[in-house]
């Protein structure tokens, strides 16, 4: 038996996925977090049932990505049963959907989530009233305290049915049901979809054409409208039925604070700079602990293992690449993941990107773009990911851009391991400067000069709560799976093969070859510029390679503070890890790549000139 859960955006239904299939989808307080169909299964009673969450959508009939995939799920594999789960506290709206699902005539099961939430609010729904004018099951849960979840798939096994309820159409668009149903055999949900002009080109979308047509003609609006406006009638119409008195909403004031430019702007500012302070602050202290402990218990007695030499070097390569990625990267990568998921499920992420709106709008972007951009500053790879969703081609090719040029935690490693530490904490702080400025002319170009039109943002404000501490160790272990089963592994190799490769005398080879260009147009010792096109496999491999490639860990002592400077400053320009390059390639297109790497190499290195020139 196949059964799926559909529902607006951020009404719980991939908590409720989660708990009914014990998966680890990714929940979380920001509208459109699931954007593909996620499958799973579970056992009840002997027998199996497959589970699949949905995309969180407003309407049934729209055009976007997310409604077309929906429909059309619904209408060439319809379950066997569907979930409709609705939030309590916006029972109008999720009518509005739920009143359109009904046409499908799909067997269901109303979920009123979110009861608790409605239950502060002083909002009470009569489910039993409720039940009876849909004429199908109604439960209320809490997904957030496992309420009732228990209930759901029981009810969809003994009493799921078509809901009965059918919208009361304007007597035109009754009369075109009718008439279509009888001239071309159409289903009412048939008709529906043929006056609304959904469906590919068919006899019947023609017939409704024209009748559609002449709706509009004595309407002044069109069949679209009509039934939209029908809908919206009926389901405000049971909102006031089925639920009881709502007092106003005490948490509207602190919205007024948090969107309004001032001190919305400040309030963001503030956030936003001490999400990276905490990030310094206490990934600075963690790395300390992280890599005198490993360094005492396992590199030193390491050193004193009398290997043979190639042993020695492929061991030491593998050790620093372990405390590279784990000792150094780990600790920023996590803190920065679980802040950012406490930002998210509090509800303030989507204030966030109300505000920067018009910002981003300058950019070529709107502000919903302001999410991979905070992203970014963990990883650029999930940063990508996310920019891949955006509306246009226009949209996505510039947030690459702005994206991979976003310091990521790694590139934090080498602002604060090489230049905090060794030339000053301004000097650490005019890089992001640096980058800042770059970011902003970068986005005001490739706006002014890549085709195509700008979408206004509609986003829906998730609602302000204290997030879940378990729900949000939970995303953020999620997220920085990616680096510990990806990355790791990735900089392991890198490492080992660099060891060899150092081992035999090729570092030293290729060192001669740079040599021109490094000494004389960055400044640098070759092996600085050997150092750094390793960044490429990762970016804390260019700081790791450094330090293996000077044979001290304390470059103060052999290079330069202009140099030190020089080489943070490339590093954190020039081109993308390998792994942001492939998610680059797998999300957005070859052409962006390229241009986003070619455009990055060219960058790293012109200012590095530069730097050098004016200074060196
Ligand atoms: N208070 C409360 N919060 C809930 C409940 N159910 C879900 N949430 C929270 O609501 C937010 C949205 O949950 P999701 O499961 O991601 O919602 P979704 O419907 O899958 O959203 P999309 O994937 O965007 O369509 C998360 O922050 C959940 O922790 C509930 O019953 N009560
Ligand atoms: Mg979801």
């Amino acid at each position: 038996m196949r059964c799926a859960l559909i529902g607006n955006p951020s009404v719980g239904k991939s908590l409720i996925f989660n708990q009914l299939t014990g998966l680890g989808v990714e929940v979380s307080n920001y509208p459109g977090t699931t954007v593909e169909l996620m499958q799973g299964k579970l056992c009840h009673q002997g027998s199996t049932l497959q589970i699949v969450d949905l995309p969180g959508i407003y309407s049934m009939d729209g055009d976007s990505a997310e409604e077309e995939l929906v429909r059309t799920y619904l209408l060439s594999e319809p379950p066997d049963a569907v979930i409709a789960v609705l939030d309590a506290t916006r029972m109008e709206r999720n009518l509005y959907l739920l009143l359109q699902l009904a046409e499908y005539g799909i067997p269901m099961v109303v979920v009123i989530n979110m009861i608790d939430e409605a239950a502060q609010q002083g909002i009470i729904i009569d489910s039993g009233r409720l039940s009876s004018v849909l004429g199908a099951p109604v439960i209320e849960t809490a997904a957030s305290l496992g309420k009732n979840i228990g209930e759901i798939i029981p009810t969809v096994l003994s009493s799921a049915r078509p809901a009965g309820i059918a919208v009361p159409y304007t007597p035109q668009i009754e009369a075109a049901i009718r008439s279509l149903g009888k001239l071309y055999g159409a289903t009412r949900l048939q008709a529906l979809h043929a006056l609304q002009g959904i469906g590919s080109a068919s006899e019947l979308v023609e017939g409704a054409r024209t009748i559609a047509g002449e709706i509009e003609a004595l309407n002044h609006m069109s069949a679209h409208q009509i039934i939209g406006a029908n809908r919206h009638l009926c389901a405000r119409r049971i909102a006031a039925d089925v639920v009881g008195a709502q007092e106003p909403d005490r948490r509207f004031s602190a919205d007024r604070l948090l969107t309004k430019a001032i001190p919305g702007i400040p309030i963001l500012a503030v956030v936003l700079l001490s999400m990276l302070l905490t990030v310094f602050i206490a990934g600075s202290f963690l790395e300390e602990l992280i890599v005198e402990i490993f360094t005492l218990l396992v590199i030193e007695p390491f050193q004193t293992l009398s290997l043979p030499p190639l042993a020695t070097a492929l061991g030491m390569a593998v050790l620093l690449a372990i405390v590279a990625g784990l000792g150094i990267a780990f600790p920023f990568v996590l803190i920065f993941y679980i802040l950012l998921s406490i930002v998210e499920d509090t509800g303030y992420l989507t204030r966030a990107a109300f505000l920067a709106d018009r910002l981003m709008h300058g950019l070529g972007l709107h502000g919903g773009a302001i999410i991979p951009m905070v992203m970014a500053f963990g990883c650029n790879v999930p940063a990508v990911m996310a920019a891949s969703q955006l509306r246009t081609v226009r949209e996505r090719t510039i947030a690459a851009f702005l994206v991979t040029m976003v310091p990521c935690s790694a590139r934090t490693v080498i602002i604060t391991g090489i230049v905090a530490a060794f030339v000053g904490l301004w000097a650490a702080l005019s890089i992001y400067l640096i980058v800042l400025v770059l970011i902003i002319l970068t986005g005001v170009f490739l706006a002014r000069n890549i085709p195509g039109g700008q979408y206004g943002m509609i986003l829906e404000m998730a609602p302000l709560r204290m997030p879940d501490p378990v729900l949000v160790m939970k995303k953020s272990w999620g997220r920085i799976q990616e680096f510990l089963f990806i990355a790791m592994p990735l900089l392991l190799a890198g490492s080992v093969v660099l060891g060899a490769l150092d081992y035999y005398g090729v570092v030293d080879a290729f060192s001669l070859i740079v040599a021109p260009v490094s000494e004389g147009y960055l400044g640098l010792p070759a092996y600085v510029t050997t150092a750094l096109l390793f960044g490429i496999l990762r970016k804390e491999m260019a700081f790791e390679t450094l330090a293996v490639l000077s044979g001290t860990a304390d470059l103060g002592s052999v290079l330069t503070g202009v140099q030190l400077y020089t080489f943070a400053v490339i590093s954190v320009l020039f081109v993308p890890c390998i792994s942001t390059i492939a998610v680059i390639l797998r999300q957005i297109g070859i052409r962006v790549t390229l241009a986003v790497s070619a455009y990055t190499i060219t960058l790293g290195f012109l200012i590095g000139g530069l730097i050098h020139f004016i200074a060196g």
